[in-house]
């Protein structure tokens, strides 16, 4: 098992990555001072495979756990799902040493940092991120939300879990769509940061399709270091941690044109990296070999380059409501090469416009 700590708060926490990890929950809570009551959150796809193992897995080590589970899917990300949340959280009794459980993909993740963020006004809780965009992404650096229905994520909190532990074991259960949605985030981190994870991304597909353990713990890893690194210069997103955002201006006003559903978040982020790498080519910040470059691995790892059922006109009002956004003004983040972004809040509309027509058509 290899631990990256997340140097963030009073004490910071670790993440934890390896096969057959999850039998070490209860004793790694432990030694993280948690005790007494335990919620695990999950979704009914998650809860029905692993719901009582991990049951058996707290029982074993001394705490009171109960399980509750959410429908699956994006929908369970709402201030109406919170709500039953809560309910289960004051009729099981939770007090502000108990802690909740996140057992599932970023949708449990983030619905159940919002609710450990709130309940109490905040107890602490746990990450176990099943599928490898949790994994690599959403299970580290404290942003908990719920969505609404003029926006992704518009609820929400910086919020540092006490631990993360990843089992790469559970992803091969995952299907194939999600696992390449999770890869939509890794090539994130390989545009952003890491032109070495990016090539390796190229030369790796078939393992990394695969589900192969060596592939998935490198990826993983690699991916955890660069968010942790990012997360503890800036952790409330005031200049930084925007470049974590690439390719999510258009792929968020993506996801909620179309419902929240059609698009998964990771697909809709390529998409949106899509758009963000001609973007940046239009204003002449990369060349358009950087463009097809981008464009090349996002189709080798079967994800979509464009949102044909998105019009301009309806995705531009909610790119003005991105949380990246002041006094009216978007803050694009913008590729200059592979491994290397910049932010610019200066884009002319008209390019913007430019943009999404090619994306939608
Ligand atoms: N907080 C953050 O920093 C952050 C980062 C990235 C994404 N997100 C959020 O994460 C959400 C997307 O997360 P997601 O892609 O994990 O989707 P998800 O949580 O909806 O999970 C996808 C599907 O996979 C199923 N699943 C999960 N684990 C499984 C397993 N091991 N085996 C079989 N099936 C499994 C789930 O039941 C679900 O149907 C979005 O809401 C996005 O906004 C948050
Ligand atoms: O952790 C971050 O910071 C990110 O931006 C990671 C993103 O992948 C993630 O989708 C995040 O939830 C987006 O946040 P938002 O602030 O744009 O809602
Ligand atoms: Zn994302």
């Amino acid at each position: 098992m290899e631990e990256v700590k997340v140097k963030v708060g009073q004490d910071g926490y670790s993440i934890y990555i390896g096969q057959h990890t999850l039998a070490q929950l209860g004793s790694l809570m432990g030694r993280n001072g948690l005790t007494g009551k335990a919620l695990v959150l999950t979704d009914a796809q998650v809860g029905a495979l692993y719901g009582e193992q991990v049951l058996g897995i707290l029982a074993e080590a001394g705490f009171t756990a109960e399980l509750f589970a959410v429908p699956p899917g994006e929908d369970s990300k709402s201030l109406a799902v919170a709500e039953t949340v809560f309910s289960k959280a004051i009729t099981m009794g939770l007090d502000r040493k108990s802690v909740i459980v996140a057992l599932g993909g970023g949708v449990v993740g983030d619905l159940a940092g919002f609710i450990a963020a709130t309940y109490l006004r905040g107890i602490p809780f746990v990450q176990v991120p099943t599928t490898l965009l949790a994994q690599v992404d959403s299970s580290v650096g404290g942003k908990v939300a719920v969505n609404h229905a003029l926006g992704k994520n518009l609820i929400g909190a910086f919020y540092q879990p006490r631990l993360v532990l990843i089992d790469i074991a559970l992803l091969q259960s995952l299907p194939e769509r999600e696992l390449a949605s999770g890869l939509a985030e890794v090539i994130k981190y390989g545009i952003i940061e890491d032109a070495d994870l990016f090539s390796y991304l190229q030369k790796n597909s078939r393992p990394v399709l695969a589900k192969e353990p060596e592939a998935l713990q490198h990826i993983i890893k690699r991916s955890c270091e660069i968010k942790a690194a990012v997360v503890e210069q800036d952790e409330k997103e005031n200049s930084l941690r925007m470049i974590l955002n690439f390719g999510h201006t258009i792929g968020h006003a993506v996801e909620a044109d179309t419902g929240f559903g059609l698009y998964s978040h990771g697909e809709s982020v390529a998409i949106g990296m899509v758009g963000a790498a001609s973007l940046s080519a239009a204003l002449g910040l990369c060349s358009q070999e950087t463009v097809d470059t981008i464009r090349c691995i996002i189709a080798q790892y079967n994800l979509p380059l464009g949102a044909p059922e998105c019009t301009t006109d309806r995705l531009m009002p909610f790119l003005v409501r991105d949380k990246k956004a002041v006094g009216g003004k978007i803050h694009w983040v913008l590729v200059r090469s592979i491994g290397s972004v910049l932010i610019k809040d200066d884009v002319p509309p008209m390019t913007v416009d430019e943009i999404l027509q090619e994306i939608t058509c």
